[in-house]
């Protein structure tokens, strides 16, 4: 990759003697090392796989016979995968970090905290509220959708209409027995799913390399390492093995809302929204900012 990686500032604390290296950067020079991927070359890898993953669910979607109104399980959206753990999507990956995070020694536990504090804010502006109706609700009402009043009788229609023209939330509407339809409706799911992985990816992988490759340092890992490494550091501890299981249900999920739902433009409005934040804080900002480093500190040192 070619931004510079950040400078070492000290190293995060698992336990008392378990440090984490600063992730190196690949050293072109060294021979033998080509084609070994450095840890900002791991999260790159890990964040490409989301659109590849909604382009392949979207293409087998368009290509199958009737994959749409196929009635299968994960086609409900009523499965306990969605009920339980996405539509609470963000509180399990709290849970998750704040496990990680407990791990961490306090100077570099406060800075972990301010980054999740950042990303929840984000999860709470697109989803929530920003100043009104929250991102994704004001998209759709600035693309003339509406919540249009569920009931078929004209005469009882009449009155609803009035009242849903009052509506200026998704969940309003719901709660009113309305259809939120029209504009462009952002996909919520692709949106939460992206960004809760990308923002435990770049939190957690530091430390699943650590304990993978048993504190090893090394120039970067080689392909056919990934997947040893990370079975190794599930394998390893309790958390590792929670905060991957989270991270594949995540991507299974996302996998099924790209074949199941919504247009191809929706899911790609939900995967921008999803990697804003991550893109322009951990891509960006630590990388080449080093007051906003000092600040916010970097995953895993
Ligand atoms: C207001 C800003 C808060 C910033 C927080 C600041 C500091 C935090 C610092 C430290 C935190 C320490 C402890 C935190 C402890 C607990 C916090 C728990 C926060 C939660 O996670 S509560 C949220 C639970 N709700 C969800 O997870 C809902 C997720 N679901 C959705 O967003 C939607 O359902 C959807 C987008 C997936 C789909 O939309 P719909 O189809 O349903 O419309
Ligand atoms: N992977 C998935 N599994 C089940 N339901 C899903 C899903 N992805 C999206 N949905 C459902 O499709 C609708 C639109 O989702 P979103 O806009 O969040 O992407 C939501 O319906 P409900 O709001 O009726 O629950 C949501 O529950």
């Amino acid at each position: 990759m070619a931004s510079p990686e950040p400078s070492a500032h000290g190293a995060e604390k698992l336990d008392d003697d378990d440090v984490i290296p600063q992730p190196s950067s690949r050293s072109p020079t060294l021979p033998g090392t080509s084609l070994l991927l450095s840890p900002t070359d791991l999260l790159i890898l890990a964040a490409s796989f989301y659109p590849l993953t909604l382009i392949a669910g979207s293409v087998f979607s368009a290509c199958s016979p009737s994959p749409a109104s196929a009635d299968s399980h994960f086609s409900r959206k009523r499965n306990p995968f969605n009920v339980f753990f996405v539509k609470y999507g963000w509180l399990w990956t709290t849970l998750v970090f704040l496990i990680h995070a407990s791990r961490l020694r306090s100077s570099s536990k406060a800075r972990a905290l301010l980054r999740y504090a950042v990303a929840t804010i984000w999860w709470v502006l697109v989803t929530r509220w920003f100043f009104g109706p929250p991102i994704m609700d004001q998209l759709f009402l600035a693309t003339r959708g509406k919540c249009q009043p569920a009931d078929p009788d004209p005469m009882h229609a009449e009155e609803e209409v009035g009242t849903a023209q009052m509506i200026f939330t998704s969940a309003a509407c719901k709660v009113a027995g309305g259809k939120w339809s029209g504009g462009h409706d952002l996909s919520g799911h692709v949106f939460l799913l992206t960004h809760a992985s990308l923002f435990l990816w770049s939190e957690l992988l530091p430390t699943l390399i650590h304990s993978g490759t048993a504190g090893r340092e090394s120039a970067g890992v080689s392909w056919s390492e990934i997947f040893p490494i990370l079975i190794r550091s599930a394998a390893a501890r309790r958390e590792n093995a929670g905060g991957l299981a989270l991270l594949v249900l995540w991507w299974w999920m996302l996998l099924m809302t790209g074949v199941y739902f919504h247009t191809w433009l929706e899911k790609a409005t939900g995967w921008i929204a999803g990697i804003a934040q991550w893109a322009v804080l951990y891509v960006w900002a630590l990388r080449s900012h080093p007051t906003v480093r000092s600040i916010f500190g970097v995953p895993g040192i």
